[in-house]
């Protein structure tokens, strides 16, 4: 996925409880979304240095991208991975992000249904 070099933070598997759907009935109801993210990010200072100063933070990503979600309810999983991209270029420098979405229950008879992104900022190096 990157363009600027090869390092990778990967999240993959996050859990997240939503209000989220296009229906009455659903912005009443607690729904699980499933949020895998592929965040470029150059890990060989963090490698060398040892220190989180120079590391992107998995778990501090992980905890603002659940406390956007909770925020308040939404209909749409494009919504929702639109929203955590900018966050990541906002808040956390990432200039190259692919984030998918899986809204698991949505449909029952299948396995899960999802949205995947891929979003380079437009005010970064390589927007
Ligand atoms: N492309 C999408 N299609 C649908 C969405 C969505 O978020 N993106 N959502 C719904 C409903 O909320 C559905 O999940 C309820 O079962 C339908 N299609």
């Amino acid at each position: 996925m990157s363009q600027q070099g090869l390092d990778e933070v990967l999240i993959e598997g996050l859990e997240v409880d939503a209000t989220i759907g296009v229906y009455d009935w659903e912005q009443d109801i607690q729904q699980k979304l499933i949020i895998d993210l592929t965040l470029a990010w150059d890990c060989q200072r963090a490698g060398q240095s040892d220190s989180i100063d120079d590391a992107l933070d998995y778990a501090a990503v992980s905890q603002a991208v659940e406390r956007w979600i909770q925020a308040k309810p939404r209909a749409l999983i494009e919504t929702v991975a639109e929203g955590i991209a900018e966050l990541l270029f906002k808040d956390f420098g990432v200039n190259e992000v692919q984030v998918k979405v899986s809204k698991p229950g949505a449909v029952p008879t299948a396995n899960n249904v999802a949205v995947k992104i891929q979003r380079t900022r437009v005010d970064g190096p390589f927007g």
